[in-house]
């Protein structure tokens, strides 16, 4: 990965840098669950426009990690696992990110809007500001609860996914988007209890940082809490079913099983083990949502209720 990338003696950026600044890995989870959003929606849409709408949404998506790139080389720069990131480690520099991520979020937006609807377009645009302005130059630097109520960016592609094939919102768009934005917590947390030391250095006020891990530990288990009867309920809307209720049952056990896990351990005994069930519990968080969002696929292939 990009992050991992050694120092160059003459930094050059090369094509895989710029690639880099739109955070491709973790965007290709999110274009998933815009692509699945807008699959499963009633409204079917032509294969090139579904085509069209997913690329958009990527771009998108990219844009807004560039944008965040930009903003946080400072934090960027300390954190030993982002100093490798191409502004960072003075391959780009901070106005090419910038650029390329004003840039591409106004492809992104006028193509989305010309080739499926504005209200997608518009939703879209808020998403690139919500993640780029009100999460990373505002909640990130200045509250715990930064990824929280930042998490809604992450979530609210899917939603974008179906207003681009039906040009509005539903009960089954929200609760895709409830997913998401209660998924996040335990998804993150988890990471952070065995990278507290960086945030630490860099300032961040990441709950771990700021309460501490016994309290972050009990976050995380309350979160998958909240989250089992939104991820259930989605199934027995209309784009649910006996697959994905499976599915959902099934991951949701294991990711109740994980958060009682991570609750009840002590300091003592995850530093022992090198924090082997947090970096499990990070692992089963990004197969979960996956597998929720397959599920969903699926079943829309074999037929929903
Ligand atoms: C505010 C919300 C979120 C925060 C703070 C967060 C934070 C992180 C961090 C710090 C990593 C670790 C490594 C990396 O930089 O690759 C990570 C990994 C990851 N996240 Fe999240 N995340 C959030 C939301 C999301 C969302 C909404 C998705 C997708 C729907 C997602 C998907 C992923 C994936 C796929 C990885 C693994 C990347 C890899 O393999 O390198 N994250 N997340
Ligand atoms: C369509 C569209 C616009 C989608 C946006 C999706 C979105 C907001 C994803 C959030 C992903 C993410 C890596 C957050 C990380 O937080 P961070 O930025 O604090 O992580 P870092 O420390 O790795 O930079």
């Amino acid at each position: 990965m990009s992050d991992t990338h050694a120092y160059d003696h003459t930094p050059e950026a090369e094509f895989g840098d710029f690639v880099a600044l739109l955070k491709p890995r973790v965007m290709s989870l999110v274009v998933f669950t815009a692509f699945v959003g807008l699959w499963v929606a009633p409204v079917p849409m032509h294969p090139f426009l579904v085509f069209c709408s997913v690329l958009f949404i990527a771009l998108g998506g990219g844009a807004s990690g560039a944008l965040n790139m930009w903003y946080d080389a400072d934090i960027d720069a300390v954190m030993n696992r982002t100093r490798g990131r191409p502004i960072p480690s003075g391959r780009v520099t901070g106005g090419e990110a910038l650029g390329l991520g004003l840039g591409l979020t106004v492809i992104a937006v006028m193509m989305l809007g010309l080739t499926a609807n504005w209200f997608a377009a518009g939703f879209l645009a808020f998403t690139i500001f919500f993640y780029a302005v009100i999460y990373t130059m505002w909640l990130k630097r200045w509250t715990p609860q930064n990824i929280v109520i930042g998490g809604a960016a992450g979530a609210f592609p899917p939603m974008i996914g179906w207003a681009c094939a039906t040009g509005g919102i539903s009960v089954e768009s929200f609760l895709m988007f409830a997913l998401i934005f209660f998924w996040t917590p335990p998804h993150f947390w988890a990471l952070a209890l065995f990278m507290k030391e960086d945030y630490h250095k860099a300032g961040v006020p990441m709950l771990t940082v700021t309460h501490g891990r016994a309290v972050t530990r009990r976050h995380i288990f309350g979160y998958t809490l909240v989250l089992a009867p939104f991820a259930l309920w989605l199934g027995l809307t209309s784009v649910g079913g006996p697959i994905y209720l499976a599915v959902a049952l099934v991951l949701n056990v294991l990711f109740i099983r994980g958060g009682w896990q991570i609750m009840r351990r002590s300091e003592e005994t995850a530093i022992a083990d090198n924090y082997a069930v947090e970096r499990r519990v990070f692992k089963l968080s990004l197969y979960y949502l996956f597998l929720h969002f397959l599920a969903l696929m699926v079943q829309h292939w074999v037929g929903a209720w």
